[in-house]
């Protein structure tokens, strides 16, 4: 595929540095013709095969490819992409609500209603993602974004698919990257790989969404690694006091060692702590909630 061979300062004025992360950089880019901003991902693209500087082509190319599969208004949109020689910018859509990371280190934790909220918009498109047989890989609060900071009801873009797959029917995929803390037991355990492992980093996430603890971080990257494949991870009554017997049913049900046991993005949008079956099941949430933390 080839890309915009234009230099992209031609079509946007390129403004401050929104992120950085393992591919480059994100910055502030708005169209001289519109006036409107979006997001430019500017990554390094390695000369040489052996070259450890910058990405290998080929996974800048799987990136886009993947953006331009999945078109839902809860993933990140790809508008354009520029290559100079050594670089590749993609011109994403803007989301300036910051990462859910920083929202919950505000807040310490979420109410269960929040975190509802949020979920509901993740799974919404990560369910997306999965029926078209491509996995995120890289689930972490850092790549869940904010629309914006100001509305009660903030929509979630999921952004950073440089560890995407898309996979196809029968073949096998092993991978050791990602995050620690938020990577499931087959891929600590180098075996095939499937969109579940995707699953087990929700079920990470919504744990660190209602008690603001890391269910499986160590003192080190080792230690972390050795409590998932050990599983020993528990909900601490100094934490998890007044949280819902359903939010913890909906957590167990997401950090079980068999991939094929987990609950997938269907069915977690079905498990009642989303979609309350009954009154009582909702009181009893909204009790929960209301004798909350903060
Ligand atoms: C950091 C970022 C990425 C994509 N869109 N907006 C902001």
């Amino acid at each position: 595929a080839v890309f915009k061979p234009e230099n992209v300062e031609d079509f946007y004025e390129i403004m401050e540095v929104l992120g950085s992360g393992h591919f480059g950089q994100v910055r502030r880019a708005c169209e001289r013709t519109s006036g409107t901003c979006w997001a430019a991902k500017f990554m390094k693209v390695r000369k040489s095969a052996c070259s450890r500087l910058g990405m290998d082509r080929s996974s800048v190319e799987r990136e886009v490819e993947i953006l331009q599969a999945v078109q839902h208004q809860n993933i990140v949109t790809l508008k354009d992409v520029f290559e100079s020689r050594a670089e590749v910018v993609l011109i994403l859509e803007l989301v300036s609500g910051g990462e859910l990371f920083d929202f919950i280190a505000e807040k310490e934790n979420l109410l269960e209603t929040e975190a509802i909220e949020f979920m509901k918009q993740i799974l919404a498109g990560l369910g997306f993602m999965h029926s078209k047989n491509i996995a995120h890989f890289d689930l972490k609060p850092e790549n869940i974004m904010l629309s914006d900071k100001v509305s009660s009801h903030p929509n979630i873009k999921l952004i950073d698919f440089g560890l995407a797959h898309f996979f196809n029917p029968g073949e096998e995929y092993r991978s050791t990257s990602g995050t620690p803390q938020y990577i499931a037991p087959e891929v600590i355990n180098c075996e095939p790989l499937s969109t579940a492992a995707d699953m087990w980093s929700i079920g990470v996430i919504t744990y660190i969404l209602l008690s603001g603890l890391s269910p499986f971080q160590g003192d080190s990257n080792e230690e972390t690694l050795r409590n998932i494949i050990a599983m020993t991870y528990d909900f601490d009554e100094r934490y998890f006091s007044t949280t819902s017997s359903m939010a913890k049913d909906f957590i167990q049900k997401l950090l079980v060692k068999n991939h094929n046991d987990r609950m997938t993005a269907e069915e977690c949008l079905l498990h009642p702590w989303i979609k309350p079956l009954t009154r009582k099941q909702a009181a009893n949430r909204n009790r929960s909630s209301i004798n909350m933390k903060t």
